[in-house]
Parts: C-alpha cells; structure tokens; sequence
C-alpha cells in the first residue's frame, strides 16, 4: 500500500471549507482551523481552492487532500471538473485529489477517462520540468473519487483511481437520500473493491464515525460538525427557539 494511504489507515480526515460570504471564508481561517483540527488528532485535510490547500499545508504539516470547487451552467458536476483544476491543486502542494467520478455529464461535454488521461500527461510534464521541490517519485498526486453508488465506485476503481470516497451520496438525484451517512454504501464499497474506501458524507457523531470503519472504510472525513461553526450555532439555537 501506498506510504500516505497506510498513514491514514483508520484515521480522522478533518474537511475544514467555508463559501465566500461565510465568517470563516480565507485561506487564514482555514489554515488555523487545520491546526486546531491537528492538534485534535486528525491525520489529514479536505480543503478547497489551490489557495487554502497551500496555506494548510504549510501551517499544519498535515497531508491535503485538495478539492477545487466550481460550478457551472451545462453540468452539475462542481468538485475539481477539470484536468487543469487537479493539476493546479496539486501545484499548490495537494497530496491528494479529489474529483468528482459520478456518472453525470461532465461541464463542456468532457468525459473521466479523458481528465485522467490528461492527468497523466500533465503528471509526466510535472517530473520532466521539476517543476515541484518535492522528489519526481512524489510529484504523481493519487487521485481520490468521489461518489454516490456502489456502480461508480466500481467504474472510478476500473478507471484507476487511488481511493475512493462516498462523498457524494444523497447530492446525486439517484443515490440514496438519507439525513444520516451511507454506511451500507461503505460496506459494499469495502466487499466488492480492492481500494481503500473513504467514509465521507454527515457523519456527526464520534460514534457514526466509528461505525464507518467497522463497515470496512479506511478512513473517516468530517466536515460540518467539526468546522463549520455557523451551522452547529444554528442547530442549537433553532432548538432553543423551539420552546
Ligand atoms: C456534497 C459536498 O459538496 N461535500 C463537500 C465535499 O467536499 C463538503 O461540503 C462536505 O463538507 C464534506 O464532504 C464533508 O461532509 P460533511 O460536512 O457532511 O461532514
């Protein structure tokens, strides 16, 4: 197994993302919420943009898994769409990278197989110029799907992704539409795949968190309980209003 896959092994990924208009929206703020999210115990970062992938990188030390989302008029496809997208994450120091591998059309009628063909291409241009600091053996970025069914979780392995996640299920019109995470989904993930399975998707408890790896997933991203702050505000003080 690849060194940085066995280092997540049953580990916590913190996702820490806030949108433009947001309180915590910066590459600052974001940067100093993957500290704190370090000093927790997470293994690695989810983040968005080039930008906030650098700025984490460098002041957290963790390995980022970098997403770039952008959304566009032709397509519901919005994580890391394009070729160019994944490789300027992983310019801006990304370990990994995650992109959308759902069976949706794709923005500009593009196609997986041709982004990652074009990954490739770029990845050898990469090590050619040493462009990166970093070893060529470490400038290839491993390549993370994104998912909402067991069927293209199967495809992206067939394809030649490195990992794969559930991120996606319950945002697709045809996945499961469920208020809490999609464990099963991890579990027949882990049964019929040789990849390691990343357990992504509302899981706010320590506890759900937990399940997900006796289902079989390899790690567990976290997102919204841990680092969006305006949204657990909102749960508690929508409860108290309820009164
Ligand atoms: C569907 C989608 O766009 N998910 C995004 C993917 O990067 C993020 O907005 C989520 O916060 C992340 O997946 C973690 O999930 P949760 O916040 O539920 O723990």
């Amino acid at each position: 197994m690849h060194e940085l896959l066995a280092k997540l092994r049953g580990g916590l990924i913190v996702s820490c993302q806030a949108y433009p208009g947001e309180a915590m929206y910066g590459s600052h703020h974001m940067a100093a919420m993957a500290r704190a999210a370090r000093d927790g115990g997470a293994v690695a970062i989810r983040a968005n943009s080039p930008q906030d992938t650098a700025a984490i990188r460098e002041q957290s030390g963790l390995p980022v898994i970098g997403i770039w989302k952008k959304t566009f008029p032709d397509s519901e496809v919005y994580i890391t769409p394009s070729a160019e997208d994944v490789m300027a994450l992983f310019a801006a120091g990304a370990d990994i990278v995650a992109l959308d591998a759902t069976s949706r059309p794709r923005p500009n009628g593009g196609t997986l197989k041709s982004l990652l063909e074009k990954v490739r291409a770029f990845s050898g241009e990469i090590r050619r110029a040493e462009f990166m600091n970093d070893p060529p053996q470490a400038a290839l970025p491993l390549l993370m799907a994104d998912i909402s069914t067991l069927e293209e979780g199967i495809a992206a392995e067939a394809l030649g992704f490195d990992l794969l996640s559930t991120t996606l299920s319950g945002y697709t019109s045809y996945s499961r539409q469920e208020s809490g995470p999609d464990l099963e989904l991890v579990a027949k993930l882990s049964e019929r795949c040789r990849l390691p399975v990343i357990a992504e998707g509302r899981y706010d408890t320590p506890e759900l968190a937990s399940e997900a790896l006796s289902a079989g997933a390899h790690a567990v991203v976290v997102g919204t309980a841990i680092t969006r702050p305006h949204t657990l505000t909102r749960i508690f003080a929508q409860k108290l209003s309820e009164r």
